[in-house]
């Protein structure tokens, strides 16, 4: 019996690397856990925007999910990009069949400000999805539309944060303050308490795939059994190492750095 934990991810591709399924694989090799996906949409994206998305048909969907379902124990699995209605339907019914923690990463709009899913999947996510989860990692642009209102200051990313779980039912929620002036501070709401994590801002203009593979690390520390605090604190020190070693690849905004983040854990 190996000790090695696999994670899976559902989501649309990034052929230039930094964000996507190519992001969440790269992140759960450097973690150690063996890394699963199930493809949604391909987009042809890069540093500087979407250029088009093919979604892959509905039933090869299925299939992909059939085929790990039926034979691989998954320990976690997260979603990125589901772009409508009958993909999240899809994901709704498949899903609750792995008895292991789904961290989602409620995507809505890339880095570069394209549309990733459509208008009226954003209700039936709220409504059919959140539920579903362990853990949602909205950005706070996401999180203004989870809960329908603005989003300005720490006090309102906590409130938010709060109405997510109990309102409309998520495990657990993370508000990422990258959109926020100041310091990068995150709070989670775990239904009890209130956390904060918090690092210094990096000025960069490299933060595309940031979400993704911070959800990524989130789900695979998961998977290796650690407690959602405990995730959410090695994987913070993750994207910040990954952030801080950015560089400037292509013409618009760079990737975040995965295999330059090979740096000690921090002690829990
Ligand atoms: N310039 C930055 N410096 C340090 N941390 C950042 C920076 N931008 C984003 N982060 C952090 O990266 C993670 C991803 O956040 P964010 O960029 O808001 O997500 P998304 O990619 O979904 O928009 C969060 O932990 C956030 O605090
Ligand atoms: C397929 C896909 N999924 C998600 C994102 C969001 O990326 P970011 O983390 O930069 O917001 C993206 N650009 N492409």
């Amino acid at each position: 019996m190996t000790a090695v934990k696999t994670a899976l991810t559902i989501a649309g591709t990034d052929p230039s690397g930094g964000a996507g399924i190519q992001a969440d694989l790269k992140t759960f090799q450097e973690l150690q856990s063996y890394g699963m996906s199930i493809i949604t949409s391909v987009v042809a994206q890069n540093t500087t925007g979407v250029q088009s998305i093919h979604h892959v048909p509905l039933e090869m969907i299925e299939h992909q999910l059939d085929a790990v379902i039926s034979d691989i124990p998954i320990h976690a699995f997260k979603t990125g990009m589901i772009a409508n209605i009958e993909m999240m339907r899809l994901i709704a019914e498949k899903t609750p069949k792995i008895d292991a923690p789904y961290v989602m990463d409620p995507v809505m709009v890339a880095t570069s400000g394209d549309t990733l899913i459509e208008a009226n999947a954003r209700n039936f996510l709220r409504e059919q999805l959140l539920p579903l989860t362990t853990l949602v990692t909205p950005n706070i642009p996401e999180a203004e539309f989870l809960i329908g209102e603005k989003i300005e200051t720490i006090d309102d990313v906590k409130l938010a944060a709060a109405l997510i779980v109990e309102k409309f039912d998520a495990g657990a929620a993370l508000i990422k303050g990258g959109h926020l002036k100041g310091d990068a501070i995150d709070i989670l709401y775990d239904g009890n308490v209130m956390h904060r994590f918090s690092a210094k801002r990096i000025d960069t203009k490299n933060t595309h795939g940031t979400g993704c593979t911070y959800s990524a690390a989130i789900a695979a520390f998961l998977g290796q059994g650690l407690p959602l605090y405990n995730a959410v604190r090695q994987a913070k020190h993750f994207v910040t190492a990954a952030i801080a070693n950015s560089f400037p690849l292509g013409s618009g905004h760079g990737p975040t750095n995965h295999w330059a983040t090979r740096v000690e854990k921090v002690k829990q």
